[in-house]
């Protein structure tokens, strides 16, 4: 597929004086899937935070669909984010950001916010089951009983059930037991992107190597070229 969705032009964010993303480039076209890799504390959920506007400063480009989401800005972190998540960009954050105390079908419908995918829930959660069989044997139990695993179902399925055309998935496999980690990778390279597209960071390159469009390695804040190429989205 043509076009591009995300185009991220000389990016650069921190904390206070730390500066964590150095001049990052680069962009994402509709139907892509892209791995971006990297060890621990190498900045890959600081850039994800920064597309989505929670980081402490940040200046660059970042165009969604060719409108200016980026920019510089030095306060309020969180201020324009709810503006991008209803142009369509979704992210799942790193770790069990998820409320316990919510059933598992509850916590899905709480991800189609916007009215139009609120409308359209029950089909959505459906293909969230489909995706993920073992949520639709545990819709009424709560989310903060669940396995490790399970939950991270929870947190991507919330996701999905959005109005997204671009999936920020913050290290899915964050803690997860290898098993579980390499279901969590398969049914997120089976999510049919159908004109969306999807980010994925992770720690493991053996886990997405093959599975997605494109790799970039993310290293000291600075994005490497590819790290390998398949034909595969
Ligand atoms: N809220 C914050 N305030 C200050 N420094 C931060 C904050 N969040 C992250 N950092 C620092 O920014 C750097 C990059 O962290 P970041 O979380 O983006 O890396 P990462 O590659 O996603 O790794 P991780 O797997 O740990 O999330 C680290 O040095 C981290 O300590």
């Amino acid at each position: 597929m043509s076009g591009t969705l995300l185009a991220v032009r000389g990016l650069s964010a921190g904390y206070g004086p730390l500066r964590v993303l150095h001049d990052i480039d680069f962009s994402i076209a509709p139907g892509e899937r892209l791995a971006i890799v990297g060890l621990n504390g190498h900045g890959k959920t600081t850039l994800f935070r920064a597309i989505m506007q929670l980081v402490g400063w940040q200046r660059g480009s970042v165009l969604f669909e060719g409108k200016e989401i980026g920019g510089t800005r030095s306060l309020g972190e969180g201020r324009y984010t709810p503006g991008i998540v209803r142009l369509g960009i979704a992210m799942t954050p790193q770790g069990d950001a998820i409320f316990p105390g919510l059933t598992v079908r509850e916590h899905l419908d709480c991800g189609a916010h916007a009215k139009t995918a609120w409308r359209d829930r029950t089909r959505r959660r459906e293909r969230v089951y489909q995706l993920f069989p073992q949520l639709d044997e545990l819709q009424g139990a709560l989310v903060g009983k669940l396995s490790g695993g399970e939950r991270r179902m929870v947190s991507i399925g919330r996701a999905l059930m959005s109005d997204a055309k671009l999936y920020l998935i913050d290290e899915p496999t964050l803690g997860l037991a290898p098993k579980v980690s390499k279901r969590v990778i398969e049914a997120l390279v089976n999510i049919p992107l159908e004109g969306k597209a999807m980010v994925i960071t992770e720690q493991n390159v053996a886990l997405l190597s093959g599975a997605v469009s494109r790799m970039m390695g993310m290293h000291a804040g600075r994005l490497r070229g590819e790290v390998g190429h398949v034909g595969l989205a």
